[in-house]
Parts: C-alpha cells; structure tokens; sequence
C-alpha cells in the first residue's frame, strides 16, 4: 500500500476527530499518504478528496464533529453513484479506506471491499447501535452530555414538583436512553426494545408520588414515541404536573471524553495498522476494552442484545 484514504459517514459522532487524527498521524509514521475524503461516500463520487499531512490533525482532538465532514449520501447507493466513487478511488490511486460510520456506513464499505478496494470500518455513532463491538465512538460522550442535563431537569422539576419527559436519540437502540436512565436515576425508561403501557408508566410516576417523591424523570428514546404525544397521553389519564425536553443534536456535539478520545485514537491507529499491512474487509470493535477486528458481513448479522439486567436494575432503584 502507498496511498490510504479516510472518511466520516452518517450521524457525526465525538472522537472521530481523534480517531482521523490516529489514522492520518499513525500511516505517515509508517510511510504512507493519507487523503482526506470530504463528507463521506459523497467526496468519493465528486472527487472532494485532499491529501493530509501531519499539521492537517492539528489541534482536532478535543474536538465534536468532524473535520472531514459527512454526509447521508443516497447516491452512493445506487449503480451509477458507486461507479462514479470507484473511478474516482482509481483516479486518485487509493490503495484503500478507513471508514469511519455505522452500520450503513458499513454496508457502503463492504461493498467496496467486493469490489478490490480493501476498507476498514472503525465504529462511529452516538447510539451504540452496532451488536459486535462494546461500544461505538461518541456514545460515551453523548451520555454525558444527557446526564448533565438530567441533573439540570432534576433541580428544576424537584422544585416545582413536576414529571419531566426527556427525549433523547436513539431510533432502534435505546442504549442512550437506558443507560443514561440508569445513572440518571429516571424512574421510567421507554425504549424500542421494551415496549410498555400507558397504565404501568402512570402507576410508576403515581407510586412515587404517593411515598413523598418531589418529581419524575421518564427518558424516552426517540424510536419509542414523541415527548409531547407521551405527555397528552399521561396527562389524559390523570392529573400530573408535567413537562418535556427533547435534547435534540446538542446530544451530537460538544468536546469528546477522555473515553472516546482514547477510543478513537486507538481505533484509528489500528485501522491504519491493519490496512497498511494488507487486510480488508474488516470492522473494529472492542471486546473487554481490547480490540479485535472481525469480517464486515459477520459483525452486521450480529443482533443486538438487549440489556435487560440494566433495564430491570433502573426500575428497582427508582422505586
Ligand atoms: N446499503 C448500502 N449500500 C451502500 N451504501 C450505503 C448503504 N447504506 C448506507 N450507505 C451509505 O452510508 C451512508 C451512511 O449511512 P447511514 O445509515 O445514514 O448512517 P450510519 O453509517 O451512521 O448507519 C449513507 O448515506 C450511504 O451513503
Ligand atoms: O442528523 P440526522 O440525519 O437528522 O440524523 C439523526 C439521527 O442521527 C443519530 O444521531 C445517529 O445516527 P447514526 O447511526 O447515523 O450515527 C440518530 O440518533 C438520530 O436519529
């Protein structure tokens, strides 16, 4: 290999600015150019692809977002947009690509992979939504960005005696959601993989009322409903003071944590490590914080467990 590339794809997440700045600083330590393409798939196929040299990851890694860009390309998924991006591959001589993304991300860098070019998928996306690895890169940074702001709801609700639903993201997964419901101490978590009614939601927020509770925390993941719809439906069921927040993208950005700067540098690193010597077709993750690769097509068939133990624990102690 002589010539590597590297893109962000999908939701932006933090640390991918430190796991680019590992991939760029590791490959030119080993003799190899880098290119920075531009807003994921979407650089590919309008040939928006810079060389990176050492000073191009400067003073990035404490950063959100990414420096490269990216973008939900759905041209890139059709004949014609990927054709367009493998010429371009071939144009700028790219040997091969560290993509760093989710699962869709992922499946765009399998089938470039199928089609001669060597990719390395690194795990990027604040939802924790990809089974085979522990964590993904921004997720532990997003959580802490939802649990101050629990903590912050939590002062306020207390003192007006209120229920607050806290909308966070999420689509399929609720680990957000769970998680920070755990830590936050919220008395009900409303997540895709544990569906529950109206009537027990309503019960939970009574009972702790009932033994003296100044207020409420329902963390909803956006996948499991609307904050504002949730609140009509409680509310048309019996009296409570309540109030919604939906956290929106302030969950996307911010300075990343000590956790997924760490994450992301060594991810990156590895990627640069694993194409440089030739391997393709392969994802990163963690497993008991060592990290292992696995073949693309294997890690997307994994399924998801749900964390039920988590889910049960935040229930008994929010009683
Ligand atoms: N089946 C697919 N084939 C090729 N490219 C895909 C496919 N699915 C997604 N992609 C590419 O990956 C990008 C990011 O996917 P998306 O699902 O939006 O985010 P994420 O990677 O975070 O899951 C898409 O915009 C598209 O360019
Ligand atoms: O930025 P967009 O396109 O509005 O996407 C919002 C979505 O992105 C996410 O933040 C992360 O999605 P990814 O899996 O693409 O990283 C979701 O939680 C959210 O639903």
């Amino acid at each position: 290999m002589r010539r590597i590339g590297v893109l962000t794809s999908g939701g932006d997440a933090p640390g991918m600015n430190a796991a680019i700045r590992a991939v760029v600083r590791y490959a030119i330590y080993r003799n190899i150019e880098v290119l920075g393409i531009k807003k994921g798939y979407k650089g590919l196929i309008e040939n928006d692809i810079k060389h990176m040299d050492l000073s191009s990851v400067a003073d990035i890694i404490h950063r959100g977002g990414t420096i490269l860009g990216t973008d939900r390309c759905e041209e890139f998924k059709t004949e014609e947009g990927f054709n367009k991006a493998l010429d371009n591959i071939r144009y700028r001589d790219i040997d091969g690509i560290i993509v760093i993304g989710g699962d869709g991300s992922f499946q765009g860098a399998r089938k470039l992979s199928l089609a001669g070019i060597p990719t390395i998928g690194i795990p990027g996306t604040i939802d924790n939504d990809l089974a085979y690895t522990e964590y993904t890169l921004g997720f532990n940074t997003a959580l802490n960005t939802i649990l101050d702001s629990i903590s912050k709801i939590r002062d306020t609700s207390s003192s007006h005696e209120r229920t607050n639903i806290i909308e966070v993201m999420g689509r399929n997964c609720g680990d957000l959601a769970l998680y920070s419901g755990l830590a936050g101490g919220a008395e009900v978590v409303i997540i895709p993989e544990a569906p529950i009614d109206m009537d027990t939601i309503c019960e939970t927020i009574m009972r702790g009322k009932a033994r003296g509770k100044k207020h409420s925390i329902i963390m909803l993941a956006e996948g499991s409903g609307n904050a504002y719809e949730l609140k009509d439906a409680i509310t048309n069921k019996f009296d409570v003071n309540i109030r919604c927040t939906v956290l929106g993208y302030i969950q996307r950005g911010g300075t990343p944590s000590a956790y997924d700067r760490l994450l992301g540098s060594r991810l990156g690193a590895k990627g640069a490590e694993l194409l440089v010597g030739g391997t393709g077709n392969v994802v990163l993750g963690t497993k008991d914080n060592v990290i292992f690769n696995m073949d693309i097509d294997e890690a997307l068939k994994i399924e998801k467990q749900f964390d039920y133990e988590a889910y049960e624990l935040t229930k008994i102690l929010s009683m």
